[in-house]
């Protein structure tokens, strides 16, 4: 055995014995709090705050178990500092750090030095360890005059990088603290404030940048964020299982993970749509829509209203209701608000009526305030005023609206009748993704008492909670944390998030902000943001007002016909031109050889932006297969089950991904598909819009042309299919290939 692993054998070890000693501290302070008996509020307030402050440290220590150290910087002057997913120090003696976290400052020389820009860095040295056994070092000399280095152009531990790169996928992402690029750790460190925007192509780790500028944003900004939280929006539930485990493996646990479809609390919207429905829903238009949608439910009556009010017969008429209507509409409140006003009229005017028939001459102040009490309370009034201005709420006015093609028409008057026809839906079913930001949109017009809803939710909430906190008593018992029961900590470290915020509510950020449509966060993370409509955009930045927000998204990517073509088109009425561009350039997934041929196929979607530069090259081919179209799916099904070691997407063309999953079920069991496919499978076959930011050892595209022919967005789906793989792509078709695919070879069989 080399010294060199020696040495760092012993000092690896050595911090896995602080961190021991560590966890058995905080268990048994834990323990010693949660003996505590005292009933007083105040004791048991701070004991529910201890509590979670234990736990919440106990999850960390947990999750930085593996790879808990990564590297080591030698300086010139002969410092030398290890780096790791967490800080220890050596609180035994004078408080000297053992290890530095990767977000500190100090760690920065780690990511960004190079021999060109040594940064004092004489030696950069990547640990590698698998559990707690060092099996690895790799060494950079930055001096020049000790020797320089080869590395590809601007990759930095290229060693670790490719091992990295070259790792079988498992079907969840991890992070990639130990290998962060340069162009990668500027845009994680970048300031807090004012919106940024990452663009890069596929494979570039925009991904993996958005989570871990999340950890960094945390680390370093921990007073501000903790109070309002950090929310990050995925494309769906699939991609967030995916992302799922990455930031409680860097220790951070307090972040909001939230889909479109989730953004209206209360509300799951995943019900399937036509994608022109969504589109159309996505509309900024759909404002307007909304907007005339409420005013359509002030209502005048046809003919005059006849209500009998303590066997009396009063009159309501077309003019004063709509006297009633203007007074209230001018008032310029949100519906709900403003019906109070309405209701008010349509009392004074009946109790005019009232006094009028008894004779007013006779009738003082009181007996007229009294009248128009009665009035107020009489169930056929009440009956009245609910028909002309009913109180809403915004999953009222969208079922209202998707059942009656007449209520279409009028608020979607230019749009033509067979695109009305695709909103119309029966009250019975569920709500989509686009769905959500309407939701939404509809309850800043109503002006939403949701209090109820609210109570709900957190009810609902706590209950996970309870059960949260039932897991980590058994995970305290365990020594290996399973990722699966990590997120349980989610709920628990959140817990002490909502303490700081406010002590009277003992909900946490996380679960206030998942129940408070009005809940405003400290940062707003969106990942693969070019796939947002201008009604999500909406929300996103009412929950943001202070616009502290990070993009990362691939216009060459949009796959969603409601989507982004460039991001100044979508930021400009929100922010003008004051935001900042970033771009990634550096392809860390697909290799050079199948890059090139997605290259090609980037180039015919004009959008102007330059293919990303492949980090490694496989020297495999991507392939081509023709088979008579009544052999498709089985051929794609044997290729499937052929499959050896590693994970296979069979990304197919929604018209074909039923017929393809049933061949390839048949011939691999347990392979994932359908609408939640599970991604730790062998085998999955998923859509391209399912396919999504995820990324799969090697991938086989089903007939390609009809995946260009299924979408307006053909070509970028065909792009975001070829790019999704690590190792190899082969492609299945019966039909011709475009253009751009008719240079691939064939398969040699
Ligand atoms: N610095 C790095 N070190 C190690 N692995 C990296 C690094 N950067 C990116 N990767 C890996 O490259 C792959 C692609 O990253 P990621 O999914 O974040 O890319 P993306 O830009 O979001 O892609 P897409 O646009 O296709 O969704 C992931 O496996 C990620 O872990």
């Amino acid at each position: 055995m080399s010294t060199e692993l020696d040495v760092e054998q012993e000092y690896v070890t050595m911090l896995y014995a602080h961190l021991d000693g560590l966890r058995a501290d905080t268990d048994s302070r834990l323990a010693t709090t949660l003996r505590e008996s005292s009933s007083s509020p105040t004791a048991m307030t701070h004991r529910d705050a201890a509590t979670a402050h234990y736990s919440e440290l106990l999850a960390q220590y947990g999750a930085v178990e593996n790879g808990l150290c990564f590297g080591r910087l030698d300086f010139t002057d002969g410092v030398r500092s290890y780096i790791g997913r967490i800080g220890l120090f050596d609180t035994e003696g004078d408080y000297e750090p053992l290890l530095m976290d990767w977000r500190a400052p100090a760690a920065r020389p780690f990511y960004l030095a190079t021999a060109a820009s040594p940064d004092g860095v004489r030696r950069r040295r990547h640990i590698r360890t698998s559990q707690r056994k060092v099996t690895a070092v790799d060494d950079e000399v930055l001096d020049l005059g000790a020797g320089g280095r080869d590395a590809h152009d601007g990759v930095t531990g290229e060693a670790a990088l490719l091992s990295a790169l070259n790792a079988a996928r498992t079907g969840r992402m991890s992070d990639i603290v130990e290998t962060i690029q340069a162009e990668q750790d500027e845009i994680i460190r970048s300031g807090l404030n004012g919106v940024l925007v990452v663009q890069g192509g596929p494979g570039t780790g925009k991904t993996a940048v958005a989570l871990h500028r999340a950890a960094y944003l945390l680390y370093t900004y921990r007073q501000q964020l903790s109070r309002r939280g950090v929310l990050i929006v995925g494309p769906n539930a699939t991609f967030l299982k995916y992302i799922g485990q990455v930031l409680p493996s860097l220790g951070e646990t307090g972040v909001l993970l939230q889909t479109v479809g989730d953004l209206y609390p209360g509300v799951r919207g995943t019900r399937p749509e036509p994608a022109r429905a969504a589109e159309i829903k996505g509309r900024i238009d759909m404002v307007d829509a909304l907007r005339k949608a409420v005013h359509d439910r002030q209502e005048l009556p046809d003919e005059p209203m006849t209500l009998i009010v303590e066997r009396e017969e009063l009159t309501l008429d077309a003019p004063t209701v709509k006297a009633a209507r203007t007074r209230a509409r001018r008032s310029r409140k949100p519906h709900n608000e403003a019906r109070p006003l309405f209701a008010e009229e349509i009392v004074a005017a009946l109790t005019r009526q009232e006094a009028e028939r008894l004779g007013a001459e006779f009738l003082d102040a009181g007996d007229l305030a009294d009248i128009r009490r009665e009035m107020a309370a009489d169930p056929v009034v009440q009956d009245a005023i609910e028909t002309l201005w009913p109180q809403l709420t915004p999953q009222r006015l969208l079922t209202d609206l998707y059942a009656a093609a007449d209520r279409l028409a009028s608020a979607l008057p230019d749009l033509d009748e067979a695109d009305r026809a695709l909103l119309l839906r029966s009250p019975r079913l569920g709500w989509t993704a686009a769905d959500a930001p309407l939701l939404d949109e509809a309850a800043e017009l109503l002006g939403v008492d949701d209090r109820a809803e609210r109570a709900a939710e957190a009810r609902r909430r706590r209950d996970e909670q309870d059960y949260a906190q039932g897991v980590l008593d058994i995970l305290q018992m365990e020594d290996d944390a399973d990722p699966d029961i990590l997120t349980a900590y989610d709920l628990i470290d959140a817990g002490r998030l909502a303490e700081r915020h406010d002590d009277e509510d003992h909900r946490t950020a996380a679960e206030r902000a998942a129940a408070d449509r009005s809940w405003t966060f400290g940062h707003v993370i969106v990942d693969e943001a070019q796939e947002l409509s201008a009604m999500a955009w909406r929300v996103l930045m009412r929950r943001c007002p202070s616009r502290s927000m990070t993009l990362v998204g691939d216009v060459a990517q949009t796959g969603d016909l409601a989507g982004t073509d460039t991001w100044a088109g979508t930021l400009a009425p929100y922010v003008a031109d004051r935001w900042r561009l970033t771009e990634l350039t550096v392809n860390y997934r697909t290799p050079a050889e199948v890059m090139a041929v997605a290259a090609d196929v980037l180039a015919e979607l004009g959008t102007g932006l330059a293919a990303p530069r492949s980090v490694r090259e496989t020297g495999v081919e991507p392939w081509r297969l023709r088979v008579d179209p009544a052999e498709l799916a089985d051929t794609v099904a044997g290729l499937a089950a052929d499959q050896g070691a590693g994970t296979l997407a069979v990304i197919a063309p929604s018209a074909l991904v039923d017929e393809v999953g049933r061949a390839v079920l048949g011939r691999v069991p347990d392979a994932g598909l359908g609408d939640r496919p599970e991604l730790e499978s062998r085998v999955v076959v998923l859509t391209v819009a399912q396919s999504k930011g995820l990324e799969f050892d090697a991938v086989l595209v089903v007939e390609p042309a009809a995946v260009v022919a299924g979408s307006e967005r053909g070509r970028n789906d065909l792009y975001v299919a070829l790019t999704r793989s690590t190792q190899w792509v082969g492609v299945v078709h019966a039909a011709e290939l475009p253009a751009a695919l008719a240079n691939l070879v064939e398969r040699a069989v």
